[in-house]
């Protein structure tokens, strides 16, 4: 059996629905008045079965990896970015470590396939899987066993956290180059083409923008002859196995283990929308259990939202990655589960409900 086929997610409760729905209706607001808050306080009210959903206990994972892409020259850093931010955000000076520190929420970076090695840290988990994935546009990214390993990697680190008593799992990604990957797979994933889904990355020129628009074509193109098969007919596995990259895959996996778990997700920006849709051509049911932090002005981010009919929690013009966005909206998450569980209702308070 593959471990692929070792998911079974169940779909949030439908058990407390009405009772959900009668405690936001009786809180001292007019009916819907606090909007996205009320959606996301009954989805995860609906994921926890409870009438008093917390976030309380939220951690933060970064999963880092290179690319062999890289040599096609698609991103405007070097790949030695890759492991000094790691550095950065193991030494508390990135956003999300600074952003996390602010909240109260615990920062862990897992190394699943950086192209250098990293010393040991205390927020570190080492799990390398290989330095960095190859050139996609001219073989394939990892090998089956590859794949396999990265996804484990996610599942392990969702099951830790998890174990932990983690009741909000928040993902956040490091890679050089990984918004061509996330392209190229959402490409494979929806048939959009590689003009649609490329965009600027950590800089791109227009000039840039429109040669990883062709590396991706490319890409594509040499897919479709190594798979023998039309692109509407790959798998997930031929996905990740051809033009995957490692932290991607292995939040897949940290996504479809939380779901499992019947733990709340919040999925970052662009590169982790893709590590979603991918984890959706595994598991549908992931939907349930997934909140979008925010709106990436990484330019195809807008659409594969639509693509996946989903809405984000925030829109602030952010295309850094490293969770940034997924901390942002914590505190607003947070919110929700307050109002839910602190906030008065019309017969606690005295307050005509108007009926
Ligand atoms: O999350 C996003 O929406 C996002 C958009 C653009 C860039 N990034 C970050 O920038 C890096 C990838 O950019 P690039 O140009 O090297 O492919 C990677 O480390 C991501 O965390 C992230
Ligand atoms: C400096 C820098 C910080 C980042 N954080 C996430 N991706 C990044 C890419 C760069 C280039």
């Amino acid at each position: 059996m593959s471990v692929f086929d070792q998911f079974s997610i169940p779909p949030s409760s439908r058990s407390l629905e009405r009772d959900i729905q009668h405690k936001i209706d009786t809180k001292t607001k007019p009916p819907g008045s606090l909007g996205v808050l009320e959606v996301l306080t009954a989805q995860l009210a609906k994921i926890q079965n409870s009438l008093t959903p917390s976030v309380d206990h939220a951690q933060m994972i970064v999963f880092a990896a290179d690319h062999g892409i890289v040599d096609q020259g698609v991103s405007a850093f070097p790949q030695e970015v890759t492991p000094q931010m790691v550095g950065n955000f193991l030494a508390g000076g990135a956003a999300v470590s600074v952003f996390c520190k602010q909240h109260d929420v615990a920062l862990k970076v897992v190394d699943v396939g950086v192209n250098a090695d990293i010393p040991a840290h205390p927020l570190l988990a080492s799990a390398k899987v290989a330095y960095g994935s190859k050139d996609f546009m001219l073989e394939a990214a990892m090998s089956s066993r590859q794949l396999e390993q990265a996804l484990v990697v996610g599942v392990n680190q969702a099951n830790a956290a998890i174990d932990s008593g983690v009741n909000l799992m928040m993902f956040g990604e490091m890679g050089i180059g990984n918004t061509c990957v996330a392209s190229c797979m959402l490409s494979a994933l929806t048939g959009m083409s590689g003009e649609e889904t490329a965009g600027r990355g950590t800089g791109l020129s227009s000039e840039g923008v429109s040669h990883k628009a062709k590396v991706i074509q490319a890409s594509l193109k040499r897919i479709e002859i190594a798979l023998g098969k039309p692109m509407a007919s790959w798998s997930a596995q031929d996905i990740g196995e051809q033009c995957g990259g490692f932290e991607i895959i292995a939040m897949a996996g940290a996504m479809l283990q939380s779901a499992q778990r019947g733990v709340a997700f919040v999925v970052d920006g662009f590169i982790c929308t893709a590590a979603y849709a991918f984890a959706m051509k595994i598991q549908s049911n992931l939907s349930d259990y997934a909140i979008f932090a925010h709106q990436s002005n990484e330019t195809a981010h807008q659409a594969i939202l639509q693509h996946l009919n989903v809405r984000p929690v925030l829109t602030l013009d952010l295309r850094l990655g490293e969770g940034s966005g997924a901390i942002l909206a914590y505190p607003i998450i947070k919110s929700a589960t307050v109002f839910m569980t602190q906030m008065a209702s019309f017969a606690d308070a005295g307050v005509s409900d108007g009926q």
